[in-house]
């Protein structure tokens, strides 16, 4: 078998890694509750994800009329302390992830988990499930500071993925997500990109602009070997 053609690869957590809807799901009803708002369904709470807590929760707000700035933001506060309480309940790997990230490890491959949740969750979601040694850099939404327009430099901005393609030695990268996001970041990194279908795609998966897509994780191997 010919060498595999990538010495690192990079993964979007939340709809790529893990299947995180329910915790998120349940904590943006947590905060729309306190609000006096509507529950939104757990399953549609999908559709929120991919720009970080606080976009989620604005979302929902949005959806249900909005609200000003000042009583915004104590009901995203109140979200996040019940998502640092509750964020591996239902939390869990995609099936065949661990035998993914097995096989890349046997490979000599370097993993990496690039997120738009903030550093602290992600870290605190893959201790509880037993997976945080396995990347050589966890990069979240809050890991490399604001930039001058205030907020924080996360994806779709190219240096979340570019900081993990460092951090793991500087070789050949590529990187695997579920929204536009990830494909926007890897292609301002100019580096490739997998769509992971099965993951919670803002858009239809082969409209997303990927140079693959995925079905399932039993599907990754192949698919960066044949990129
Ligand atoms: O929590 C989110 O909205 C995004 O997280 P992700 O970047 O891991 O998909
Ligand atoms: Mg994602």
């Amino acid at each position: 078998m010919t060498a595999f053609p990538f010495d690192a690869v990079g993964f979007d957590l939340d709809g790529t890694l893990l299947d995180t809807f329910r915790d998120l799901g349940t904590a943006v009803n947590h905060a729309l509750a306190l609000g006096g708002f509507e529950p939104v369904p757990v399953d549609s709470s999908k559709d929120l994800i991919g720009g970080g807590a606080k976009i989620m929760l604005a979302r929902a707000v949005d959806a249900q009329g909005g609200l000003p700035d000042e009583e915004f933001r104590p009901l995203y506060k109140a979200m996040l302390a019940y998502y640092a309480e509750h964020n591996a309940v239902h939390s869990r790997p995609y099936p065949g992830a661990l035998e993914a990230l097995d096989a890349l490890d046997a490979m000599g491959v370097k993993t990496a988990v690039v997120t738009n949740k903030f550093e602290e969750f992600a870290r605190s979601i893959l201790s509880q499930l037993g997976l945080a040694d396995r990347f050589v850099t966890i990069i979240g939404g809050n890991s490399l500071g604001k930039g001058p327009d205030g907020s924080f430099i996360a994806k779709p901005a190219p240096d979340p993925v570019l900081a993990a393609r460092e951090r793991c030695g500087g070789g050949s990268f590529v990187f695997v997500g579920d929204s536009s996001y990830d494909v926007a970041a890897a292609r301002a990194a100019q580096v490739p990109v997998v769509v992971a279908a099965y993951g919670y795609c803002d858009k239809p998966p082969h409209e997303l602009g990927g140079d693959a897509v995925i079905d399932s994780f039993g599907g990754l191997i192949p698919a960066l070997r044949a990129l």
